[in-house]
């Protein structure tokens, strides 16, 4: 299975609290943020903060993702030092076009080229935060080989398209739908929006259940409360996994008498089925559940 990408978890880059204890919290990604949490008069200190955590705090093997500034506002420093400091993956917000990662990967080359590393090592993922750049996902998704992601910004998407966020999340339909598909067509990981307002447990359990339905890997979060409760949702339930169980000893046992389709209470089970059984089992052994 993929790598797991439930919660990625953005930190504000000027707050040294939070950047050491971000690990704490149990998420699949941490994200320092070198953009909007942090004020103008901040982002060089934020950036120095945030090389610096990178050298002295042990991350683990989770993942580390890093939000830059444009890049002639900052994004290259960001991208220079970020990488000095051994950053996993950079991402670029408000991506309106695949022009917009084909500099950010050449300006990453340039990096890895003067500091001896190997080209390919630090990876990129786009923020998708405009009508424009949904429009474009498709290209963004495929516009260099480093992209592990695309990811729905929802607060900057709704304010371009002069509306807000609703409860029942209509205005992200299309954006939404269409930015799953360009990272499934790509092949990579989709990543929804936040969910801003950190007290709404209810909210934030719907919004979750919707996405993880629509087939998003995970979402962006703000606050380590979020985290439990979207893990929480994805994972598998008891009987989801009693029939993934069933699944696979059922097609162990038609392909072993040289079939590879069977029916199972009346339903017909095949590759897809096989493979989405496999996935229960990974998500279950991910949130720790009992899986023989
Ligand atoms: C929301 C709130 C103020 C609530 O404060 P509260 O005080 O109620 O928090 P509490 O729950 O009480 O905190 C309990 C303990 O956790 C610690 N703790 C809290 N948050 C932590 C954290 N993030 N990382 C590590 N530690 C954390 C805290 O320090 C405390 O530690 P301790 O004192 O030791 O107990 C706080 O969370 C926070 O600042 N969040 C980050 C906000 C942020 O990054 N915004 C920018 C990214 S979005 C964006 O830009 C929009 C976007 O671009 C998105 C897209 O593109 O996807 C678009 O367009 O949509
Ligand atoms: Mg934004």
């Amino acid at each position: 299975m993929d790598r797991l990408r439930r919660t990625m978890m953005f930190v504000p880059g000027a707050n040294p609290a939070m950047l050491r204890d971000a690990i704490l919290y149990g998420a699949d990604s941490i994200m320092f943020d070198l953009e909007d949490a942090v004020s103008m008069k901040e982002k060089d200190s934020a950036r120095m903060l945030v090389y610096s955590a990178l050298k002295t705090f042990d991350y683990r093997s989770v993942e580390t993702v890093v939000r830059i500034n444009e890049l002639n506002s900052g994004g290259k420093q960001d991208i220079e030092a970020m990488i000095l400091g051994g950053i996993n993956v950079i991402r670029l917000p408000k991506t309106e076009t695949a022009e917009d990662i084909k500099a950010v990967d050449a300006t990453i080359t340039e990096v890895e080229t003067r500091y001896q590393l190997p080209i390919g090592t630090t990876k990129m993922m786009a923020a998708i935060e405009s009508a424009e750049g949904v429009l474009n996902a498709r290209e963004i998704a495929t516009a260099s080989n480093r992209m592990i992601g695309i990811a729905l910004g929802a607060e900057d998407y709704v304010t371009s398209q002069k509306t807000r966020r609703y409860p029942d999340g209509q205005e992200l339909f299309f954006a939404r739908n269409y930015i799953l598909h360009a990272a499934r067509a790509a092949g990579i990981a989709a990543i929804d929006t936040v969910y801003s307002d950190v007290d709404n447990e209810a909210g934030l359990k719907r919004e979750a259940a919707l996405i993880k339905q629509l087939g998003f890997d995970g979402k962006s979060v703000i606050n380590p409360r979020q985290i439990p409760i979207i893990n929480a949702i994805y994972a598998p339930t008891e009987s989801e996994i009693q029939n993934a169980k069933e699944v696979l000893a059922a097609i162990q046992e038609a392909e072993a008498k040289g079939s590879g389709v069977i029916a199972i209470n009346g339903k017909m089970v095949d590759k897809p089925i096989v493979e989405r059984a496999y996935r229960v089992l990974a998500m279950a052994k991910a949130a720790n559940m009992e899986v023989e």
